[in-house]
């Protein structure tokens, strides 16, 4: 799937992954109340009006990105009726040749990890019949509690072709409270755990050099973001941070190789929920927030193409 995405990074010529994080202040009213209407102000009824909303920012974009990038939590968040639209979600951007990168960011034992694992990038077995239940292409994880507790993803991986992205460098305000310490050896945490997620990708590299096994770089660390790529020239980076966090194309831009590979940059709230930002809200109805995300995003691709 690595290579997949790189493909498809190429023919579009845009390193961007849309983030599909609803809320519900980000929701135009119209498609609420449509949904309320139907299902009342229930979790169902919120539910139902994320994957309206999730479908048409998709229809949207699906010709200019590569990638979506739905976050579990907005979902979970919602029970039974959340995980359904997670899921349908999913199907639904797959449908548009979109590549799903699930942020799930589980991080547990090995025999617990095994059935994430099973239940977001492998097949579930009941009574000997094989089931795909998420069936993303490619998940987050966090890798801080070692090797044994992601090797059942890497297995999937394999098996499956799927992939992967390991925290490494997140792009949160104290990321460096652990990330940035030093170890024994005098390097920071984070340039040892890069080290170790392009340890266990080696076996898992593809056609055009990277591996299955990426890492989750943020684009608020500009120096840090820097030294990881020249550290693990075989490694994809998930680059969030863009937009809505501060990072500018600028910030981002070492995460990529010279020949302006070896990333893919996120943006949710940045896109999804462009229609509410000044720029764009004189030009945009509420009925256009698709129309502004679509402008956002060829507007991030100008962006990101002017510094690579
Ligand atoms: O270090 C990380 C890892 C993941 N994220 C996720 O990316 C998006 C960012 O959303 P924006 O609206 O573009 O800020 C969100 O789903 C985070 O959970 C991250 O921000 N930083």
């Amino acid at each position: 799937m690595i290579d997949k995405l790189i493909e498809r990074i190429k023919e579009l010529n845009n390193p961007t992954v849309v983030g599909l994080d609803p809320r519900e202040e980000i929701i135009p009213e119209f498609i609420r109340k449509e949904s309320y209407r139907k299902y009342g102000r229930t979790l169902k009824g919120l539910a139902n009006a994320y994957f309206k909303f999730n479908k048409m920012i998709i229809d949207e974009i699906y010709d200019l990105v590569p990638a979506v990038k739905p976050q579990i939590s907005m979902y979970e968040e919602l029970g039974p009726d959340g995980i359904d639209c997670f899921i349908k979600t999913i199907k639904y951007a797959k449908e548009k040749n979109l590549i799903v990168i699930s942020d799930i960011k589980r991080g547990d034992i090995a025999s617990t990890a095994k059935s994430y694992s099973r239940g977001h990038i492998g097949r579930v077995s009941v009574g000997g019949n094989e089931h795909k239940v998420f069936d993303a292409d490619f998940v987050t994880i966090n890798g801080y509690m070692g090797y044994d507790a992601i090797s059942p993803y890497i297995e999937n991986c394999k098996e499956l072709d799927k992939g992967m992205f390991v925290l490494v460098k997140t792009s949160n305000p104290n990321s460096g409270d652990i990330q940035d310490l030093k170890t024994e050896e005098g390097r920071y945490v984070y340039e040892h755990m890069g080290e170790l997620v392009s340890k266990w990708g080696e076996e898992l590299i593809g056609k055009y050099g990277f591996s299955k096994i990426g890492a989750v770089v943020g684009a608020t660390y500009k120096e840090q973001g820097k030294i990881l790529r020249e550290q693990n020239p075989n490694t994809f980076f998930l680059v969030p941070g863009y937009g809505a966090q501060g990072a500018t194309a600028e910030d981002l831009k070492g995460c990529f190789n010279e020949d302006g590979l070896g990333a893919l940059i996120n943006s949710s709230r940045g896109i999804i929920a462009a229609y509410k930002k000044d720029e764009y809200k004189d030009r945009y109805s509420e009925e256009e927030f698709h129309k502004a995300a679509r402008e956002a995003v060829i507007r991030m691709r100008q962006d990101l193409l002017r510094v690579l």
